[in-house]
């Protein structure tokens, strides 16, 4: 259940690679334009505080224990919503997250192997709201792609973090769990074909229409 806000929440995700950065600012512009009345918050996962950047550079750098992993990214992400995202959508602003909880389901349970359980737990405790609801965004695009794609787009670009050092099998794992949670939840997600080239899914995104 999603609670109620003046706002809207909207996140991307998709494996490293997979094309997110690439679509997000201009996605953001393209928000703004169509909706000028309405301020537009761009922010990311794991991050979007100064704590959760601090947060961010442990996790994407040091080695550690599985559940100290997810301990942190939901740590980091307590501090995001309490800061930058339930403000914001209550004050009626458009917050676009590189990133969000699917994100945790995918790489901590998917790739790592952390249970369910543990990760609905987590959800429920930092996402929780008074009214019972969880806190989700209302539109998630997931860019869907092969893990051989996206790494061979990574290796050409940037020195591999932590997460993007891992294996081909790990990457299939993570994706093979966002497809999982897009099919569970066909309202909130649509699935973009990231093996397409950047003009075609720019035409798809900007075809969308949005219902704020
Ligand atoms: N649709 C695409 N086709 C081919 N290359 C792409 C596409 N989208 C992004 N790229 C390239 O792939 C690399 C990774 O893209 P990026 O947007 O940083 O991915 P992410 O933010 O999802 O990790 C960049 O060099 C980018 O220019
Ligand atoms: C939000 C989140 C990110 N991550 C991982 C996924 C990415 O590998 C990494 C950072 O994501 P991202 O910002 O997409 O990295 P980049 O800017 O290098 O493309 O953190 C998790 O493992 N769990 C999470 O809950």
């Amino acid at each position: 259940m999603t609670a109620q806000f003046p706002g809207y929440f909207i996140s991307f995700e998709g494996i490293d690679g997979a094309g997110k950065s690439t679509h997000i600012e201009s996605f953001a512009k393209l928000m703004k334009d169509r909706n000028p009345d309405r301020d537009v918050v761009m922010t990311r996962e794991p991050g979007g505080t100064q704590l959760g950047e601090q947060l961010r550079a442990l996790l994407l750098d040091a080695p550690m224990n599985l559940e100290t992993e997810a301990l942190l990214m939901f740590a980091a992400r307590r501090e995001h919503i309490a800061q930058v995202i339930e403000p914001a959508l209550m004050a009626g602003k458009i917050v676009i997250s590189d990133r969000f909880t699917d994100a945790s389901f995918a790489y901590q349970g998917g790739g790592r192997g952390l249970s369910l359980e543990k990760l609905n737990a987590l959800e429920k405790w930092v996402q929780g709201r008074e009214d019972g609801s969880i806190l989700q965004p209302q539109l998630t695009f997931l860019f869907d792609l092969p893990g051989s794609v996206a790494q061979a787009r990574r290796s050409k670009v940037r020195a591999p973090d932590k997460f993007e050092k891992m294996d081909l099998d790990f990457f299939e794992k993570v994706r093979q769990e966002y497809l999982r949670r897009a099919k569970a939840d066909p309202r909130r997600f649509h699935l973009v074909d990231a093996t397409q080239t950047p003009d075609v899914i720019w035409n798809e995104l900007q075809a969308l229409e949005i219902k704020l």
